[in-house]
């Protein structure tokens, strides 16, 4: 009988998960984005929100109380002990956040549940799941898209880039690798192939 499948899908900032996820998700797929979860973490109001201003200090806070995540982000990315400090605050969340949404995925019937974990290698979670969805792109086009869809100057893009593992070191772990160098359209065939080779490791 086919059994439901919870795979990870990762990639380094820029690769183009949130697009690929977009495109699982229309295959049928339930996603659960650490990216979001990480922002619940830290909602207005949150626990979450009230430590991180505890150890960065009220500059990271806007004037109606949100947090301001570029002055977070050009703090943590110039400075490892600080994202440190951040991942410690936000990551055992993130990760109740997303055992909760798995548990409620599968009491749904849900038969493919995609977690997208950008920092997945990183964090050491990879085994936890059936498989794992590898989105990559050079590191000069992974660049240009932060510096042109996310306004970033090319220091700060490049700080990010540098704040997370070479991708050669995360092929080697992936179960399946998806290339996102060239035009969107290039991503559809290539979604396709893997979700049918998971709809066949479900058999
Ligand atoms: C530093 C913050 C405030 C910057 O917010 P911003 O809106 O600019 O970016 P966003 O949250 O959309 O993240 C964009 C990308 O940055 C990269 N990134 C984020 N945090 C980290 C980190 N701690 N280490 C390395 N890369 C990171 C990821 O590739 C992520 O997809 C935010 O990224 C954050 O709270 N990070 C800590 C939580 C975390 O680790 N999130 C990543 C997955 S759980
Ligand atoms: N093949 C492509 N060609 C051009 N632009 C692309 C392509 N794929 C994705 N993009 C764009 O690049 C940016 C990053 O893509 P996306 O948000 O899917 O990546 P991500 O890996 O989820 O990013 P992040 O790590 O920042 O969350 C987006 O603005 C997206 O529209």
């Amino acid at each position: 009988m086919a059994h439901a499948l919870h795979l990870a899908l990762t990639g380094n900032i820029a690769s183009g998960k949130s697009t690929v996820a977009a495109l699982f998700a229309s295959h049928g797929a339930t996603i659960i984005d650490a990216d979001l979860l990480a922002r619940e973490a830290v909602a207005p109001g949150s626990p979450g929100l009230a430590a991180v201003v505890a150890h960065f200090g009220p500059a990271v806070l806007q004037p109606n109380g949100t947090l301001d995540r570029a002055a977070l982000r050009e703090q943590v990315f110039a400075d490892p002990a600080a994202r440190d400090a951040l991942n410690a605050i936000v990551h055992p969340d993130v990760r109740r956040r997303r055992e909760v949404a798995v548990q409620d995925a599968l009491a749904r019937g849900d038969q493919v549940i995609i977690s997208d974990i950008p920092l997945l290698f990183e964090v050491g979670l990879e085994q936890q799941f059936d498989g794992v969805i590898l989105v990559d792109a050079a590191p000069a086009v992974r660049l240009g898209r932060l510096v042109r869809d996310r306004g970033l100057s090319a220091e700060e893009a490049q700080r990010m880039i540098d704040a997370q593992w070479p991708s050669e070191r995360k092929r080697a772990g992936a179960t399946w690798i998806i290339d996102n160098d060239g035009p969107r359209e290039a991503l559809v065939t290539q979604v396709a192939a893997v979700w049918d080779a998971i709809e066949r490791a479900r058999r």
